[in-house]
This record gives C-alpha cells, structure tokens and sequence, in this order.
C-alpha cells in the first residue's frame, strides 16, 4: 500500500450518473441499430469494474452496412458539395451543443473512462473547441494560385475524399474523436467512426448532437465493437480510402500493412515515452509542477505524458525528493470528486498492465512514492502516483510505454548525455525541457527526436500546429492545415495565357530543348 494522500476522496461514495443507458446500439444512415449477427460486448465500470451496458460487437457485415450508407452520402447527399460557410455553420452548431451539455458529457465519460471529472469537463470543452476550430478554418481557406504573368496560371482545387474510417482509443475518447471528425466533416467527406472498445459511451452521443446540428444522414456512422473485427473491417474496406488512427503502435503497424495493398491515406497518432528534461538552471518550482501534471493527469494514460523525466545532476537529489513530496500529494479518488486529480483506471486489463510494470520497475530503480493499489481503495482500478529514481537507460520501464501514473526519473550530467537519453528510446512524439539557458534551449528542441517540444512549458499548444510524432510515435500529422491537407484531396490545374507553346512532335527530325524538359513555365 502506498502512502498516497487519499483521506478525502476514499469514503466517497462511487456516483453513477442518472439516465445510464444500458445498451449502445451502432449508427448507420441515420438511425440506431443492432449488430446483424445481435452480437454484444460487455462495458466495465472501472470502480465497480461490473459490467454496466452491453455494446452491439460490430463486424464485417456492420462496417459493409456502414461503409455503404457513407459512400452513398458522400456520392448523392448534399454535404460534400454544400459550401464551406454551410458546413461552418452546422460545425458551429455542433460545438454550441457540446458546450451547452459539457457538464453531462463530462459526468458520463468520467464515469465510462475513470477520468476524473473536472479533466473530463475540459475534454469536453476542448472537443467543442476542435468542432469551432475547423468550422473557422474552412471558411478561412484560400486555395493556392501560383500566377506566371503572360505565361500561366496555377491554381489548386481542394476536394474532399470519400469515406473516412476514424479509428480512436479509449484514453480521452470524446475529444480525441472529435480532433478526427472535426476536419473529416469540415472538409466535405463523409465518415464511419470505430471508437474504442473499453470507453463507448460518449461515442454514442455524437449521432444525437449531429442530427440536432443538421448533418445530413448517411454523413456520420458509428460502428462500435472490437478493434480486431470491426476496426479490421473498416481498414479492409475498398471503399474507404482513408484511415486516421490513435491508438499503440503495435497496431498502426497492422493498420499499416493491412492497408498497404489499398494504398490508403494513413494518419497514425500513436504511442509515446516523452522526456521531460530538466537543467540545473531551470525554474524548478516551475518544472516540478508541470512534470507532476504532465505525467499524472489524465490518469497518466496521456499519449504525450512526460513519463521520463532527465535531471540535471547539481540539482538531481533537490529535485527526487520534491518530486517525490509532491506525487505523495497528489489526490486519488473517485473520478467523479472533483477533488479528484488522478481515478481509476480505465480497464482492469490495463490496470493489470501497469501494475506489472510498477513490480518490474521495483527491481530497476529506486521507489520513492506510490508503487501500487492506495490506501483505502481495496477495489476498483486505482494506482497510486509512482515515482522511481535513478533508473537506468535500458531498463523497461524507461524504454517501454505504461500509459499510466508512473515516471521514471534519470540523472544526466552534459547536454550531450541528457540528448542521448532523451533520443534512446524507440518514440518521438513529445518532450518538454526545462532551462533559462536560451541558446541551449533552442538547440536541444533542434536536436532531440519529437514531433512536438515544449521549452519551459506546460502541455499547452495551438490549434493551428503540427501534432503528431517522428520514429514509433506516429506518421504523418493532423492539427491546422496539416488535417486539411490530409483529409483532401488537392488537384492541381494549370492553364496557359496567350500562345500555347507546344513541342513540335512529328513536325522535325531532331528535338531542341522543348518545355517538356524545362517544365517550369517560371
Ligand atoms: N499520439 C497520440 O495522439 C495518441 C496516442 N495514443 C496511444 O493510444 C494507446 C492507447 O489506446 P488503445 O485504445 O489501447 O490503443 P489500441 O491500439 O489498442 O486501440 C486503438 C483503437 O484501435 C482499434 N484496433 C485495435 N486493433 C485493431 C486492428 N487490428 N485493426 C483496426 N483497429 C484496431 C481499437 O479497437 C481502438 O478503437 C497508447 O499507446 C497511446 O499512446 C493515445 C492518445 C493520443
Ligand atoms: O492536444 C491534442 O490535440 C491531443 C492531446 C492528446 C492527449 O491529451 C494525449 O493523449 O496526450
């Protein structure tokens, strides 16, 4: 048992929220239906860990079902070709709805996930914040025209693409989905949601948000069921041609193959290990509460969670120990206590996961906070937030991604070690460094292998920015334009002013230089 600070939280009692539905249905051309084989999956509680709904196990015949009523409202229905100021307007409207709900989104994803609910009532902010972000952006769009004056013009049309399989996990489900659905919609396509298996239950709320909105039928499908029947399918499917996937790397490896003879768009935001580098000269007061934050919020199951923290060694003993001091501070409960700073688990399964990685790391560093079950919790998936100390590079719970609260702190001494550890891991997708020194900031954010780097800074960033990871972390990115350009497709059309400068085929014996060699008309 951990020493964890738990008095105010462990006798609540566990809140289930009023109205819980008891059966998620699929949602296919506009209306709510049942697995074609009448196939269910259990949904745990992840306090009570009882099964609480039963989900429709969608399968090939679901997805086909899907698929076909996608394609069908991408083919004849208005959406694709409405403009982009009526698109607007109905994402708009979409995120009116989700912030008028928040609070209610919030209580049911916070019950489903284990998230602790003021993170939840956030995440749901932030999900209408994506929905608003996009309805803005597409009308902000101007397409590229490149003018040769007398010679050409060069302009782009963007066209949406069809059927878009959105593949999403089950760590902060709702925002997650709408970070795919938002561009996927504000772009014209028309698509076919897989959300995960452990976390359906705010999935489900989409479809009644988006006929209120106004998107047309047959635009928005959901399929629910498990990630190797109904999310296989979806990938498998001729008539998708994009997938945009979150989840392990191990499976945007299968995703990846078993798209390869389609030759699918691919979007991939997967697995992390990020470090959190701290120099001796750096604010620590500063960096220890943004790495406390950045590794225990969302209950640690943060693909961007900074789960590796390098230390500086003048100031490496100051910092375990606060470190330390403050994560045995850190308020476990009940995720629907808004007291709650970390809840429970999202899966006994995953909770198992990380518990065995808390034993391993019991042998490959120094525990100095946490490292198990907390005091005062004897059931339910509740980890207290674990600290190991002076771990070494090769060890697992340095190299190998937990997804939950428990980091491992590393003492460096030069620029260049603190880089090599950083770098020594097979992920890329985040890493944040602490350090007043500009220069050094700057040339570390160069050298270290991230798709994203925070210097000096919490876990906070721009809409309108790349996100997404290098190395195992992820292919390609989503975010601003990036998703624009991902979920369309972008044709180029050239036109000549003026004499049409044609090479003399069939006309000569020999050939001079011809346009054909130097296509640029610059
Ligand atoms: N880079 C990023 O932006 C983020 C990455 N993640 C990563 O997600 C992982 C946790 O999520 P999980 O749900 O456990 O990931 P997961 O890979 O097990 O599942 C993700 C989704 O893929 C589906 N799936 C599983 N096997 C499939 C298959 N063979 N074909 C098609 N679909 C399949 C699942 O049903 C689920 O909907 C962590 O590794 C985390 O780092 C999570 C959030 C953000
Ligand atoms: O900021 C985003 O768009 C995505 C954030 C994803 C997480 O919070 C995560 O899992 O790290």
């Amino acid at each position: 048992m951990s020493d964890t600070r738990t008095e105010s939280t462990a006798t609540a009692a566990h809140h289930v929220p009023a109205d819980l539905p008891d059966r998620i249905q699929h949602y296919i051309d506009g209306e709510f239906v049942d697995s074609a084989d009448g196939d269910t999956f259990d949904v745990l509680d992840p306090v009570s860990n009882q099964t609480y709904l039963r989900a429709a196990a969608g399968k090939k015949a679901d997805v086909d079902r899907a698929v076909a009523a996608a394609k069908r409202a991408f083919e004849e229905g208005p959406w694709p070709r409405m403009l982009p100021r009526e698109r607007s307007r109905v994402l708009h409207r979409i995120a009116d709805i989700v912030e008028s709900r928040d609070a209610r989104l919030a209580e049911l994803e916070s019950f489903d996930s284990g998230l602790p609910i003021t993170q939840a009532l956030g995440q749901a902010r932030r999900a209408a914040e994506n929905f608003r972000f996009f309805a803005d952006l597409i009308v902000a769009q101007a397409d590229d025209t490149f003018k040769v004056p007398g010679r050409q013009i060069n302009y782009v049309n963007r066209k949406p693409i069809g059927v878009a399989g959105l593949i999403t996990p089950w760590n902060t489900p709702f925002m997650l989905e709408s970070w795919k659905l938002g561009p996927a919609l504000a772009t014209g396509n028309t698509v076919v949601l897989k959300p995960a298996e452990f976390t359906p239950l705010s999935a489900s709320l989409w479809a009644g948000i988006f006929e209120e909105a106004g998107l047309p039928q047959g635009v928005f499908n959901l399929v629910n069921g498990i990630g190797e029947d109904a999310g296989d399918a979806l990938v498998k499917h001729p008539d998708v041609p994009l997938i945009s996937f979150t989840g392990e790397s191990r499976t945007g490896q299968i995703i990846f193959a078993n798209a390869a003879p389609y030759l699918k768009g691919l979007s991939m935001e997967l697995g992390g290990k990020s470090p959190a580098v701290v120099f001796a000269d750096a604010d620590l007061d500063a960096a220890i509460d943004a790495t406390i934050f950045g590794v225990f919020s969302l209950n640690g199951e943060r693909c961007t969670a900074g789960s590796r923290i390098l230390v500086q060694r003048e100031v490496y003993d100051e910092f375990v120990e606060r470190y330390a001091a403050q994560a045995k501070r850190v308020i476990v409960g009940d995720p629907h206590d808004p007291r709650t700073e970390v809840g429970a688990l999202v899966h006994p399964e995953h909770y198992e996961k990380v518990m065995s990685y808390i034993e391993i790391g019991k042998s490959e560093g120094r525990l100095v906070a946490g490292g198990g079950r907390p005091e005062g919790f004897p059931t339910g998936n509740y980890v207290a937030p674990t600290v190991f100390a002076d771990v070494a590079a090769d060890a697992r719970i340095f190299q190998e991604e937990i997804f939950g609260p428990v980091v491992a702190i590393t003492p460096f001494d030069t620029d260049e070690e603190a880089l090599a550890l950083a770098n020594g891991v097979k992920y890329g997708l985040a890493a944040y460094v602490w350090t007043n020194d500009l220069k050094r900031a700057h040339n570390f954010a160069q050298a270290i292998e991230a798709g994203m780097v925070w210097l000096n800074s919490n876990n906070v960033r721009d809409l309108r920015t790349p996100f997404g990871g290098v190395k195992a972390s992820g292919l390609g990115h989503e975010g601003g334009y990036r998703s624009i350009d991902f979920y369309t497709d972008q044709q180029a059309v050239h036109i000549t002013l003026g004499k049409v400068h044609n090479p003399t085929f069939g006309k000569v014996e020999t050939h001079e230089a011809t346009d054909l060699d130097d296509p640029d008309p610059r």
